[in-house]
């Protein structure tokens, strides 16, 4: 399918007021979309069901889902949309900075949160906050090519649901691939913008956020997991910030696994919640002064059938006859993400919090990474 007869089918889809997701996993991926049928609020709590899930980070709050069954799944080949007929409404646009009390106030948060850590109630928490830009683009799908351009090896998505809202977002974190028995993830937190260049020192307390991250999720596959393997740690560039790295893989010991279990020994990991897990989420439901809803949540291709060609070379075309069909799933964590409320964007930036953070520079990080997504607006 064209890219411009799947972004008319998208537009259809956003006229009628029916509930759809469009996204991108990554390099050289296709533009997929899932377009569901009526206007119901399919939800799932087993995680067995096919289809595209948006999970909240409180997962008691409900997941949702848009089924397979009920939705008609598009894709397109991976494009780079033409962005230059767009380019003066970027130019105009005019980043709004948080208030003096909106800083006041997440500085706050933060020393609270270190002072837990001095006091032993965890080792590292990750709080966040919300900030607020006026949106100068035409309409929802603009923001969305505009991700894509702009974040080329992210998972970039829209997600639309008339009776939830609209989310956009372009994340740089795996939560989990399953591909048959073969299992990835990935450590990744430690935060630097930037500077033309992926050579650069990490200071201790960034090394140690994103290590308490690797710990933790090796500790948790460990039951589920055979050949569990761990890369070595590498910079990687989202947008104009840095992060550490570490991928994660394994093979699943037994296929009959539960989904559900392996997601409630991941979600949320300390890339987004602390360490240990209950403690920091107790801390950041009772002392963030707003809901998360889907911000630090994940979403993505749940029990989604991939047709596979055996074998891509011409010369043996005859074993394309044999092409199969696996089931996979594709989770990513709902990292630099916003919500759309009329012509207001609401932007969702947080930053791992450990004994060694100084509050000043974790406020600029926040800042850094809500710059990156306002740029799109
Ligand atoms: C919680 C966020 O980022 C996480 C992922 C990468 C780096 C992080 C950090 O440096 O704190 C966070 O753990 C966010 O961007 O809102």
């Amino acid at each position: 399918m064209t890219f411009s007869v799947f972004f008319e089918e998208i537009q259809n889809q956003f006229a009628q007021n029916l509930p759809l997701v469009a996204y991108k996993m990554g390099q050289e991926a296709p533009i997929k979309a899932f377009l569901q049928e009526n206007d119901r609020l399919y939800k799932t709590s087993s995680f067995e069901e096919s289809g595209f899930v948006l999970a909240p980070f409180n997962l008691e709050q409900g997941s949702i889902l848009i089924p397979s069954m009920h939705a008609k799944m598009l894709t397109t080949s991976a494009v780079n949309p033409d962005l230059s007929r767009d380019a003066n409404i970027a130019l105009k646009n005019t980043l709004e900075n948080p208030s003096a009390r909106e800083k006041e106030a997440h500085i706050e948060l933060i020393k609270k949160g270190i002072t837990a850590i001095q006091n032993k109630e965890f080792t590292k928490v990750v709080l966040s906050r919300q900030e607020l830009q006026t949106v100068n683009k035409n309409s929802a799908l603009d923001i969305f090519t505009w991700l894509l351009q702009s974040y080329p090896s992210a998972f970039v998505y829209i997600w639309f649901h008339p009776k939830v809202g609209l989310w956009l977002g372009a994340t740089p974190e795996t939560l989990l691939q399953i591909e048959n028995k073969t299992f990835k993830t990935m450590s990744l937190a430690g935060t630097q913008t930037y500077k033309n260049t992926n050579s650069i020192t990490w200071g201790a307390k960034e090394l140690d956020e994103q290590n308490i991250v690797t710990k933790f999720i090796t500790a948790q596959l460990a039951p589920y997991l055979t050949n569990l393997t761990v890369s070595d740690t590498e910079t990687i560039r989202a947008g104009n910030l840095l992060h550490l790295k570490t991928l994660i893989t394994g093979e699943l010991s037994n296929m009959q696994t539960n989904l559900k279990n392996i997601i409630a020994a991941l979600h949320p990991t300390p890339a987004v919640c602390g360490l240990p897990k209950e403690a920091a989420k107790t801390f950041i439901n009772s002392q963030e002064n707003y809901d998360r809803e889907f911000y630090t949540g994940f979403l993505g291709e749940l029990h989604v059938k991939k047709i596979q060609s055996r074998n891509t070379n011409r010369r043996n075309v005859e074993n394309n006859a044999y092409a199969h069909i696996k089931t996979v799933s594709n989770l990513f964590v709902n990292l630099r993400c916003m919500q759309i409320k009329d012509k207001t964007a609401l932007i969702y930036v947080g930053g791992g919090i450990t004994q060694d953070s100084n509050p000043d520079k974790e406020w600029e990080e926040t800042v850094a990474k809500s710059a990156t997504m306002k740029k799109v607006l």
